[in-house]
């Protein structure tokens, strides 16, 4: 198995008193996906926000594809953001224009400037956003305008925004907290789809304990800014999470089955 990502004695600190991660570790292979767990304000929004330096690590290295990428300049930024695809909890989709248009939209880190103001994609581009659209269920809707969507459609239009990057690696910030369980688990497949199918590294960061333990190979549990869980979720024992939520546990509707308790 290839590392595609590796993080080492990764810091955050948001000015001088919240320290947001401390020393934190962790590899990732390619094709594998992984949930980030943990309560609210452990740190998991950080995390994925250094991944892709839209906030800077105080302290640390974060490599992709063997490149420390906190050593990159502008340009080699601009590469590196066109390999990692984003996908949100609100969608950060642009709601007044149409589903194919906000696809297309995935395709401006390749653009110079001018031709993303004027919108210039070619066929090919369109050609694959429409393809995209369909695979994810979306053939009926590629006209319409995003605000006239629900909720699971539109985080669709934002997994086919982030694919027609051609990504290396989906970074979720909380892609289901904003959904019924219906929509979630739709959204949640086709996440899955991606990563076996396609081969893309996918990274979620979920406030569902159950929904990481049914699709993840693999659990890294955050709390308090530090990582105290790393493994398959098979192993992850009822105590574990209990360490990882603190007093939040006992809101959690866990199932582990009886395999793990203790
Ligand atoms: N821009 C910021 N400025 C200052 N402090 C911040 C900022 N962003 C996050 N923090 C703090 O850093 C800590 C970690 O926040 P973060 O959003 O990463 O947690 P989280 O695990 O993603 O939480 P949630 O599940 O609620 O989204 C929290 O104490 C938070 O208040």
């Amino acid at each position: 198995m290839k590392t595609l990502l590796d993080v080492k004695n990764v810091s955050k600190r948001y000015g001088q008193e919240t320290l947001a991660l401390s020393n934190v570790n962790f590899s990732v292979n390619e094709g594998e996906f992984v949930s980030i767990i943990g309560p609210s304000g452990a740190g998991k929004s950080t995390l994925l926000r250094c991944i892709n330096r839209m906030i800077d690590a105080t302290d640390g290295e974060i490599h992709f594809e063997n490149e420390d990428i906190l050593k990159y300049n502008k340009r080699e930024m601009r590469r590196l953001r066109t390999k990692v695809g984003m996908i949100f909890q609100h969608y950060n989709l642009v709601n007044r224009l149409s589903v194919i248009e906000n696809v297309l939209h995935g395709r401006l880190g390749y653009k110079s400037t001018i031709a993303g103001i004027l919108g210039l994609y070619s066929e090919e581009e369109k050609r694959q956003a429409i393809k995209l659209l369909g695979l994810l269920g979306l053939e009926e809707q590629v006209y319409k305008r995003c605000d006239q969507l629900s909720g699971g459609q539109k985080q669709r239009v934002g997994i086919a925004r982030a694919l027609i990057q051609d990504p290396k690696i989906l970074l979720c910030d909380e892609p289901i907290a904003s959904l019924d369980p219906n929509a979630s688990k739709i959204i949640m497949d086709y996440l899955q789809t991606v990563s076996k199918t396609m081969g893309i590294t996918v990274i979620v960061n979920l406030h569902q304990v159950d929904v990481a333990l049914n699709y993840s190979d693999r659990i890294i549990g955050v709390s308090k800014g530090q990582i105290v869980y790393d493994g398959y979720p098979k192993d992850i024992t009822t105590n574990q999470i209990h360490s990882i939520y603190g007093s939040e546990a006992g809101d959690l509707m866990i199932d582990l089955g009886g395999r793990n308790a203790g």
